[in-house]
């Protein structure tokens, strides 16, 4: 009962402005999919495009091999079997719990017996049993959100979104939150489309990222491969605190653009202008690469818990490190770098 997603050259202008370029999304049924995008980037347009809230200006979108949208045929947002939970839960708030699963129900002319053992269902994975008679006003945020999740489970979606719910809930809580409500929709093996702007939350619920830049997708790829191999530097600029530092790329070396350092080795074959990626968990002792080192000037050390987070001046590129020990302001660093993790991107 879950469906696969097919969105093909999407185009959708609002405020005479285009916010979804030619777009092309596809996802297998049962996968869970984030779109990770700065704000402005056209995530929750897409998802409003999916769900059949608005329509596209062009383009086709499948579920399986029906088409719900194209100019010659729409399927109404209430026939497309899509659940949305969002970053307000939007529960009714005069309606108890067990009245706000049941109303989205009614719409699907279920038989009583039907909708008692979805209701019991989705109100046990979600551990809600006890609550059933509350009204959202006397539940937790987190709770809340538990309601609108067993609100979407119980009507046996054919996909699930999320427009960022959990950034309503303290960092304590969301992390938490986080791991149970993948756990929640994992059992029921939906295809999830999850909007976030927040990269560390992408990485750790999704089968796939797809990176959103300006209306088009930027990458699409797993989180560890856009990790290891971001496709450019704006998907490097979203990813994991990377620093980008300018240069040229000649035979598998790196020379920093205005900076003394000598040219350092890498994994790439570009040549010419070019930017190199330094994640910050690269650095190593001098030492453990003498022939790949760089030296900067160190401006600041921030307490992380396992490590200290520096940040270097290399020339006049400002670089961050993860490092063993605070440094003073202002002395200089000398570090290493392994040649395959230094990363070179076309400028
Ligand atoms: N009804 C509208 N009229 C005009 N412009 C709109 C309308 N709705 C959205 N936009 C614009 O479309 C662009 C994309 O908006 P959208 O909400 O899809 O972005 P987003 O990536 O979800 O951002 P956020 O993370 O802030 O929610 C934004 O520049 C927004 O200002």
């Amino acid at each position: 009962m879950t469906a696969s997603l097919d969105c093909i050259g999407i185009c959708k202008s609002l405020g005479g402005r285009p916010v979804l370029d030619n777009l092309d999304l596809k996802i297998a049924a049962g996968e869970v999919v984030s779109l990770l995008g700065a704000s402005g980037s056209g995530k929750t347009t897409l998802l409003r495009i999916i769900a059949g809230l608005i329509n596209p200006d062009s383009g086709i979108v499948k579920f399986d091999d029906t088409v719900v949208w194209s100019r010659q045929s729409v399927v109404p947002p209430e026939r497309r079997r899509v659940g949305m939970v969002f970053q307000d839960y939007a529960l009714w708030p005069h309606m108890t719990v067990s009245q706000n699963l049941s109303f989205g129900l009614q719409s699907q002319r279920l038989s009583e017996t039907e909708v008692a053992g979805r209701l019991d269902h989705a109100l046990e994975v979600t551990r809600l049993i006890a609550y059933r008679n509350r009204y959202p006003a006397e539940l937790s945020g987190g709770q809340q959100q538990r309601v609108a999740i067993a609100r979407c489970l119980a009507a046996r979606p054919a996909l699930m979104l999320f427009d960022e719910p959990l950034s309503n809930l303290d960092a304590a809580l969301r992390e938490d939150m986080r791991v149970e409500m993948m756990e929640l929709v994992r059992r029921e093996a939906t295809t999830v489309i999850y909007v976030t702007h927040d990269q560390a939350e992408a990485m750790a619920v999704s089968d796939r990222i797809a990176v959103m830049r300006s209306g088009v997708i930027a990458q699409f790829d797993t989180p560890q491969a856009i990790y290891e191999a971001p496709a450019d530097a704006f998907v490097a600029s979203f990813i994991g605190g990377f620093s980008i530092v300018p240069g040229e790329a000649r035979d598998g070396r790196f020379k920093i653009e205005n900076a003394p350092a000598e040219a350092l080795r890498t994994g790439g074959a570009q040549s010419g202008s070019a930017l190199l990626v330094v994640r910050p968990e690269d650095a190593r002792p001098s030492d453990a690469y003498p022939d790949n080192r760089l030296q900067g000037i160190v401006q600041s050390s921030a307490f992380q818990g396992r490590c200290w987070r520096l940040m270097i001046d290399i020339g006049p590129h400002r670089v961050r490190l993860d490092w063993p020990q605070a440094m003073p302001t202002g002395t200089p660093l000398v570090f290493s770098l392994p040649p395959e993790r230094c990363v070179v991107l076309t400028a």
